[in-house]
């Protein structure tokens, strides 16, 4: 006798997280991943939504940081919380006590919603792969886009106007990049490369994911 599933079985999901230093490109790629047919999970997104006003990392940030940390409409104050962090190892650990069991959470709803769906590639673009062991849990691969440091800093300056000590502060808080390339099953060097270059990248590594 043959039994009839109630509902047809679907293959896991393959969980591929993409990171990478500050600037190497890797939500741009995420980005196209995602274009290729990839779901998508941004940490910082979340990382941002989470302390938007109203936010559930909000009333900890408050009481942990004070009320200087929080702007007139109630949300977080970036600039000022950024001076503090990466200038400060300890600040830093307890933004991230606040701010990164409530990203895992998001994460993981987030992923069961996609799995549901019956996507068959979720992509995690996670910035904090390699210097955290809680994001790589649930991962089945990591792929690391990589760059030289003089270009994580042209486009970061280029984005958003940081000075280079900032940013060099900033990259000094993250793992080297031997760091990240020792943790990687794959690696886009994504260095002279344009655009659209990259895009052809993303293609090939969507294809070799089977979209
Ligand atoms: C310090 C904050 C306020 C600065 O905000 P800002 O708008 O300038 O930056 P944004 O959030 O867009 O992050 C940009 C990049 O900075 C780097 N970065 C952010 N947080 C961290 C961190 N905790 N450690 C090292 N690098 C970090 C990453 O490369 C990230 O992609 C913000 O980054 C933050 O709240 N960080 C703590 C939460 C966190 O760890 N987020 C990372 C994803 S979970
Ligand atoms: N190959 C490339 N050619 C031209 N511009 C690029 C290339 N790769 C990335 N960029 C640009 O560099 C900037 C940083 O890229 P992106 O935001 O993807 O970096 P990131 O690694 O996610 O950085 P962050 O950690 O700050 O979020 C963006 O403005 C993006 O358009």
């Amino acid at each position: 006798m043959t039994t009839t599933p109630a509902r047809p079985i679907c293959p896991r999901p393959l969980r591929l997280g993409v990171t990478g230093g500050i600037g190497s490109g890797k939500s741009t790629f995420a980005a196209m991943l995602r274009d290729c047919g990839a779901a998508l999970i941004d940490a910082d997104a979340i990382a941002r939504a989470v302390t938007e006003a109203g936010g559930p990392a909000i009333a900890d940030i408050r009481d942990t940081f004070g009320a200087d940390y929080i702007d007139a409409q109630g949300a977080l104050d970036r600039v000022r919380m950024r001076a503090l962090v990466f200038a400060d190892a300890g600040a830093k650990e307890r933004l991230e006590a606040i701010v990164h069991p409530l990203v895992g959470n998001a994460i993981a709803q987030a992923a069961a919603v996609a799995a549901q769906a019956g996507q068959r590639l979720i992509v995690f673009d996670i910035p904090l792969l390699t210097e955290s062991p809680r994001w790589a849990r649930q991962l089945d691969a990591v792929l690391v886009v990589d760059c030289r440091e003089e270009s994580q800093v042209a486009r970061v300056q280029a984005r958003n106007g940081l000075t280079e000590d900032a940013i060099r502060a900033i990259m000094a808080t993250q793992s080297s990049r031997a760091v990240r390339r020792a943790a990687a099953d794959f690696v886009v060097y994504n260095d002279a490369l344009t655009l659209s270059d990259l895009q052809t990248k993303a293609r090939q590594v969507a294809a070799g994911f089977g979209l």
